[in-house]
């Protein structure tokens, strides 16, 4: 699996009248290096439509590629993975469809954090770290107590999630994150690609 450090997912919602592909091509130009297609209202027909164009992107920049809870689009489209939340199917089935393509799994405590790595997952999410509007049926926030256990804790890659700004994100690294997603910072931003770019700053000054 290749690497990454910032983790950008789509949230078409934080950019009307903007196009989704051109938004996410400003992340990319900005130094995402994983891009996630997380579609939680459209058809199959749409969300697979939108896999395609931004494999296509992907692609072209070289980042890699993750769908959201659908299995069959990530397959279909031939992403880099799928990113699959406590709910969905388990780690044992998910492997036996995707074979050598990523997994990603949300974890909310270091139970599941623990699981997760013991089961294969390839990257845990871990969050919310801080409270978001983004995911409706989101747990209480973890804060950044948790990002430290599983800074301790745990070897396979991680990722912070939830609520992650420019203005909090230092106190996330600071407690042990390397890799870093943000949905509504990233994707809403009037100038997202120095928004990524500023976020790669402060990793790097993490480091
Ligand atoms: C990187 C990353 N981490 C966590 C999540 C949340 O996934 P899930 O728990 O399946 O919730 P939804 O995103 O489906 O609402 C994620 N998508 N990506
Ligand atoms: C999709 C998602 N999953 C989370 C989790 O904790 O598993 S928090 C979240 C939403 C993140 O959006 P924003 O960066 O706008 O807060
Ligand atoms: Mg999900």
């Amino acid at each position: 699996m290749k690497d990454f450090r910032l983790y950008a997912i789509t949230g078409e919602q934080f950019h009307p009248g903007r196009d989704l592909i051109d938004v996410m091509e400003q992340a990319i130009l900005g130094g995402v290096d994983i891009i996630q297609l997380r579609d939680k209202t459209g058809s199959r027909d749409e969300v697979l439509a939108k896999a395609q164009a931004l494999r296509a992107l992907t692609r072209k920049h070289n980042v890699a590629f993750i769908v959201n809870d659908y299995i069959d689009i990530a397959m279909e489209s031939d992403a880099d993975g799928v990113h699959l939340g406590q709910g969905d199917l388990s780690l044992a089935e998910a492997r036996k469809i995707v074979g050598d393509k990523m997994i990603g799994i949300s974890t909310h405590a270091i139970e599941e954090a623990l699981l997760a790595e013991a089961q294969g997952a390839d990257y845990i999410g871990v969050g919310p770290v801080f409270p978001t509007k983004t995911k409706v049926d989101v747990v209480d926030p973890v804060t950044v107590n948790y990002v430290r256990q599983v800074s301790e804790q745990i070897r396979i890659p991680f990722v912070a999630i939830g609520g992650i700004k420019l203005h909090n994100v230092d106190e996330v690294i600071a407690a042990g994150a390397t890799r870093i997603c943000a949905v509504s910072e990233i994707v809403g931003s009037s100038n997202v690609k120095e928004t990524c770019e500023a976020f790669l700053r402060k990793l790097e000054r993490g480091k």
